[in-house]
């Protein structure tokens, strides 16, 4: 495989120093070798999700965009997130790389050469298909799509995209934007905080990405709140330093104030075949971010095929900002303790336990250092300790019973916008949402939120699972997940009187939290070993169904209702018309059997004779009948169930503007407004 470090970038500046350090001879003779962490990522890249073309069309939107949201969120703006992707025709990158297009000469070079007897043998077919085609479309017979003939062979045209991303977020430190993108393993968002990017590598591997397939650099305009300047930046990486390596580094004037960040990357894609997965993405996001504006654009050349897609906004209501929070002791293994040790501030032991780590108190922190045996004390010098008094920390933390840390770290989505993104973007015919409570594991804090729906525009019938992990979407690898797995083994549908077959279940589930648990750098799904967690997912699930249970029952119960309704009603002409036969027929008889009848009777029988009653009269009042009882049922329902029986409508309050200092909600009878 192309390492990607071997091929020169056509637009890098020429530094004859760059490359590997002149081996010695005694150092040609050891097959001892070192790799630098972009050079791994460069050879494996499939582990971060750059596995082909395609994918790596996706996880390039991906990557940009998660970074936009958490920059606009830890500065807590409503994000605002632009994202383009550019096809670039092979005539137009040629140009932008400097290359001549040259025509072919040698014609059977080529793997996509046809020979001319292949070439008419296919010509040959596809008017036999073609002829075949017309002859059904004039019987009227349905025609299914032709399948192109196979003759052309052949790898194809790469194609190239210009992918942006604009965000109205934090921006970066000037000095800082070449070692954000152009050094593998670094970033902001080590600590431990419940954040979207963990790793140091995403940007940085559409970088490497765009190195390997187009050999284009990066384009980075930054500014920061407050800046007089805009930072652009262009750059791409030394793969075997992993270090930087910058074409352009300047500020220019910023006269609008703007502050975020726009990224441009030119990479080999395939926008065909990862269309609706990317466009999948952004839609999951909008559910999970109902409070972010995306405005998602393709532009190609062959107009037919751009696109545009507004996610507006439906809410200003944000999460939190997730807070920064210190180690949980029993989370701490050796090396992270002497990390912490060699980083502290702390003069000894005491205050060493007491503020580095969650959940050790003062009188605690002196119970633990009581118990990790006399050559210990409060006062002593933390920064002394040995590797032996080390691991003796180490054994007590594993060993000691520590509180559990809790969730006020975290950040979830929140109910309220679970659901309005499930409704914005899915309209089903019922929803259920619940948020658990914070839970651990590994001394990591999280919490399940779960939200159920039922019906809805483009959900297939049985399961639709939808997965969030810190508020991304995991579209890939979702059998393996511990979503699906739950929801697929673990639940019990029908006893919730939920159809796994025949319904359209929509389960969403989202799992914030310090550590998510990915398997892989590529975060596409979350397996199903950790009890705690699979644990809490079924639970989320459960209590969803409960709710919607109830729902399911009323509307059972509401259409059964309307079922003998109108079963009564469609028994009524026969039924008013053969008791009005009888009435008639006695009636006419009457004067005979008059001795027979009770006066009533003989009232009821004089009306049928004046035509007081007739048989449309009757089937008025059967009717109004049905209606009366029908009512009194609903009444009854409604009564006992609390439920009113006028239709509710689902009302949004629009984001105050500044211009108003109140909110109107209304409705088809009333306004009602409120002053803030
Ligand atoms: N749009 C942006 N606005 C502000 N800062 C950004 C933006 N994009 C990237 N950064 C900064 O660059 C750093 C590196 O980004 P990168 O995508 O490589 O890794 P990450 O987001 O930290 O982790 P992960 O690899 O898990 O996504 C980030 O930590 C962040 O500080």
């Amino acid at each position: 495989m192309d390492t990607g470090g071997s091929s020169e970038s056509p637009t890098e500046p020429k530094n004859p120093k760059r490359g590997r350090p002149k081996t010695s001879h005694k150092a040609k003779e050891s097959s001892l070798k070192q790799k630098s962490p972009a050079e791994f990522f460069a050879e494996n890249k499939n582990i971060a999700g750059f596995d082909n073309p395609g994918k790596s069309l996706y996880t390039t939107v991906r990557e940009l965009v998660e970074n936009s949201l958490d920059s606009a969120e830890s500065i807590s703006e409503l994000p605002v997130i632009e994202i383009t992707i550019e096809e670039i025709s092979k005539s137009k990158f040629n140009m932008m790389i400097g290359l001549i297009d040259r025509e072919r000469v040698d014609e059977e070079l080529y793997d996509d050469f046809e020979s001319a007897k292949a070439r008419e043998k296919r010509l040959a077919k596809e008017a036999r298909i073609q002829e075949t085609q017309a002859k059904k479309a004039a019987l009227g017979k349905k025609m299914k799509e032709p399948a192109s003939v196979k003759g052309v062979k052949g790898r194809g045209e790469a194609s190239f995209y210009r992918v942006t991303c604009k965000d109205n977020g934090r921006g970066m430190p000037h000095d800082e934007i070449p070692n954000m993108f152009g050094r593998v393993l670094s970033g902001t968002k080590y600590g431990l905080k419940q954040t979207r990017g963990k790793f140091g590598l995403g940007a940085k591997m559409a970088l490497i990405w765009s190195k390997m397939s187009t050999g284009l650099p990066i384009e980075i305009a930054s500014s920061m709140r407050g800046q007089n300047f805009k930072s652009f930046c262009k750059l791409d990486i030394d793969i075997h330093k992993n270090i930087p390596h910058v074409h352009l580094h300047e500020k220019r004037e910023n006269k609008d104030k703007w502050h975020g960040a726009e990224i441009q990357v030119v990479i080999e894609g395939n926008w065909t075949t990862y269309r609706s997965k990317i466009l999948h993405y952004m839609r999951q996001m909008a559910v999970i971010t109902p409070y972010a504006q995306f405005l998602f654009k393709f532009i190609s050349d062959m107009g037919e095929k751009n696109v545009t897609v507004l996610f507006a906004r439906r809410t200003d209501v944000m999460p939190s900002v997730p807070l920064e929070t210190k180690h949980h002791p029993s989370a701490v293994d050796l090396l992270l303790i002497k990390r912490l040790i060699s980083e502290t501030s702390k003069q000894n032991l005491l205050q060493f336990l007491q503020h580095e780590f969650v959940k050790i108190s003062k009188t605690f922190a002196e119970r633990l250092i009581g118990e990790m045996g006399p050559d210990f004390s409060p006062t002593m010098s933390v920064k002394s300790l040995t590797s032996q008094q080390i691991v003796r920390i180490h054994q007590l933390f594993r060993q000691a019973k520590f509180d559990d840390p809790s969730g006020d770290c975290l950040s979830p989505a929140g109910e309220y916008n679970l659901r309005l993104g499930i409704i914005k973007e899915l309209q089903p015919d019922m929803v259920a949402t619940y948020a658990g409570s914070p839970q651990i594991f590994e001394g990591h804090p999280f919490i399940v939120e779960a939200g159920i729906s039922l019906g809805g525009k483009d959900v297939k019938q049985g399961l639709n699972v939808f997965r969030f992990a810190n508020r991304i979407p995991l579209l890939f690898e979702q059998g393996a997940d511990v979503v699906t797995r739950t929801a697929l083994k673990r639940i019990n549908w029908s006893s919730y009187k939920i159809n796994l077959m025949q319904d359209k279940i929509g389960v969403f589930v989202s799992i914030v939290s310090t550590k998510i648990p990915f398997k892989g750098t590529g975060k596409e799904y979350i397996g199903d070993d950790i009890t705690e967690i699979s644990f809490a997912v079924k639970t989320a699930i459960q209590q969803c169904c409960v709710q919607l249970k109830s729902k399911i029952v009323k509307k059972l119960q509401a259409r059964e209702r309307q079922e003998r309704k109108r079963n009564l009603t469609r028994y009524i002409p026969d039924a008013s018309n053969a008791i009005y036969d009888i009435l008639e027929k006695i009636s006419q008889n009457k004067e005979t059997k008059r001795h027979c009848y009770e006066a009533e009777d003989n009232e009821l029988l004089e009306k049928v004779s004046s035509q007081e009653i007739t048989e449309i009269s009757l089937r008025d009042r059967l009717t109004q009948h049905v209606e009366q009882v029908d009512y009194e049922m609903a009444l009854e329902y409604a009564a006992q169930s609390g439920v009113s029986e006028e239709p509710r409508e689902d009302i949004y309050v629009n984001s105050l503007d500044g211009s108003h200092n109140y909110i109107d909600f209304q409705s088809p009878i009333f306004v009602f407004r409120l002053c803030i």
